[in-house]
């Protein structure tokens, strides 16, 4: 049986390891699914190239309140596709010929792995092989709902949606989290009419309850929008789906995208054979330097996360990293330690949103004393040049010590905007210090979080 010193599950964020330190270490990589994992190939990167296009999109159809008369033409779909993934199919395509033929030091497994004993795997290529350290970067996969996967009705995910070979004239999408707002955005920019289904009162509902309402407000202006709603059936066949709901609506479109949330890979590692613990969701379980509950096994990202972020991912990785090149299971040197204390997030729909620490509801259960501002963009100068009544920035703090306890900003470039905060909350900088201690440009759109941080 083969040895390694290393053997790392997923090529996403696992791939990212292998720096200069493990040069002179033999590395088995196995990759079941397309080589680069999640972010480059069906999450992060072709997303955001087709939500760049949507803005563009959407700029145009705003125009004329501005006095600048245009009109989309024509959306040139397939187009849209080969600019996305004639750019992204040979990165991920490049990343894996340079580990099979060019890198001496790492073998390629291309199949689904799965532990057979302790550091013992079966590479899914006929093979088993052993290894001295593994790292489990397995990620996550799209949940289907029971009512879409028995009705047989044909259905897209993250996975595919964005190789359609035609723009969907309605897209009916269920779900309402992170990937329905960013498609939804995507899709209605580009001409489709959306139908969006939600279970809560409101989209993007595990998000400040201020900023969900008001992205639910907009988005009732854009988008078929059934909240508080289950679906009960999904009938119909290719290019005619049906979708009834308990309130006996019907939804009749030609795409169906389910967009459910996405459970961890953990279940499908075999890993209780190699002394792995994972959790009744399917989540390896893992201490704060990522070392899982078999002696040599870390792991890190969506597999094991409480965050399905790609942020997230690449510090973990680091973590890993760091830790493989130490004595992890002795005592004998510090460890480097994961830390998930203000771990910021945002959605590329529109408006943009972007997130980092409590809610309001959160801090208030917590029982902080808190001070809130919620500034509008339309009062600062930028906002006010474009003419803008959609953007807020909600700062939350505590009262007394004047630290920032949540930021949360809807509208143009809140993904920018909010990074200030994220810096002010990681380095434990004060609201005061903030707001008063620095330059903040005029007339910059930034003048809407040094309002928000005055106003507190
Ligand atoms: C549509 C979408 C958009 C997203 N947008 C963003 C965003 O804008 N910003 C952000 O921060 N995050 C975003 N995310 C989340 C982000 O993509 C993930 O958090 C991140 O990619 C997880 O990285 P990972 O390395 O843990 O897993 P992955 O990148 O998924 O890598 C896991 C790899 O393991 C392989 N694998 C699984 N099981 C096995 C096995 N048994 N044997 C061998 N190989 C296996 C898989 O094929 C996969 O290639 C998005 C996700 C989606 C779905
Ligand atoms: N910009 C980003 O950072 C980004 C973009 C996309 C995805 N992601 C990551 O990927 C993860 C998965 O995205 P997602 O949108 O699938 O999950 P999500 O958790 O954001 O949202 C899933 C939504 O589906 C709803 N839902 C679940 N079952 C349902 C059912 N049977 N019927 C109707 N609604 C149902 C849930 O209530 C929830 O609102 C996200 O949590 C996020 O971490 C990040």
């Amino acid at each position: 049986m083969n040895n390694y010193d290393l053997a790392i599950i997923g090529s996403g964020s696992g791939n990212t390891i292998l720096d200069d330190r493990f040069a002179d270490k033999r590395v088995a990589i196995l990759e079941g699914g397309t080589f680069g994992g999640t972010c480059l190939n069906v999450g992060c990167i072709p997303t955001k190239m087709f939500v760049y296009a949507a803005e563009v999109a959407r700029a145009i159809q705003h125009a004329s309140r501005y006095g600048v008369d245009a009109h989309v033409e024509k959306v040139r779909w397939s187009d849209i596709v080969d600019r996305v993934f004639d750019r992204i199919d040979p990165i991920s395509a490049g990343g894996e010929r340079y580990r099979r033929d060019e890198n001496p030091n790492t073998t390629l497994f291309s199949g689904y792995a799965s532990f057979v004993g302790p550091r013992e795997i079966r590479t899914g290529t006929g093979e088993v092989i052993t290894a001295d350290q593994v790292v489990v970067a397995a990620g996550s996969r799209p949940i289907i709902p029971d009512e879409v996967s028995r009705s047989g009705v044909p259905y897209f995910t993250n996975d595919d949606i964005m190789r359609l070979p035609a723009l969907p004239e309605h897209l009916v999408i269920i779900g309402s989290g992170f990937i329905a707002s960013e498609f939804a955005h995507v899709f209605s920019a580009f001409g489709s009419r959306v139908s969006i289904i939600g279970r809560g009162d409101r989209l993007l509902r595990d998000l400040d309850a201020d900023i969900s309402q008001q992205f639910t407000d907009l988005a009732r202006g854009k988008w078929d929008v059934h909240l508080g709603n289950r679906v009960t059936d999904v009938s119909g066949g290719p290019g005619d789906i049906r979708v009834t709901l308990a309130d006996g609506t019907v939804i009749a479109g030609d795409t169906l995208l389910v967009a459910t949330g996405r459970t961890p890979n953990g279940d499908r590692l075999g890993a209780a054979s190699a002394g792995i613990e994972v959790s009744a969701d399917g989540r390896v379980v893992v201490d704060e330097f990522q070392r899982t509950s078999a002696e040599g096994v870390f792991a890190l990202g969506d597999v094991s996360s409480p965050h399905q972020l790609k942020h997230v991912a690449n510090h973990e990785a680091r973590v890993v990293q760091e830790n493989l090149l130490r004595d992890a299971w002795g005592e004998r040197e510090p460890l480097v330690r994961t830390d998930h204390r203000f771990v910021p997030s945002a959605v590329f729909t529109d408006p943009q949103i972007a997130s980092v620490g409590m809610t309001e509801d959160q801090a208030r259960a917590q029982g902080h004393d808190i001070t809130v501002k919620v500034q509008k963009f339309a009062d600062v100068a930028y906002g006010w040049a474009m003419e803008d009544d959609e953007g807020l920035c909600k700062l939350i703090a505590e009262r007394g010590t004047g630290r920032l306890l949540g930021a949360h900003i809807i509208g143009a470039q809140a993904s920018t905007l909010i990074q200030p905060l994220i810096q002010a909350m990681s380095f434990d900088l004060s609201v005061r210090d903030m707001a008063l201690g620095q330059y903040w440009i005029h007339p910059a759109l930034t003048e809407v979080v040094e309002n928000a941080l005055l106003g507190l």
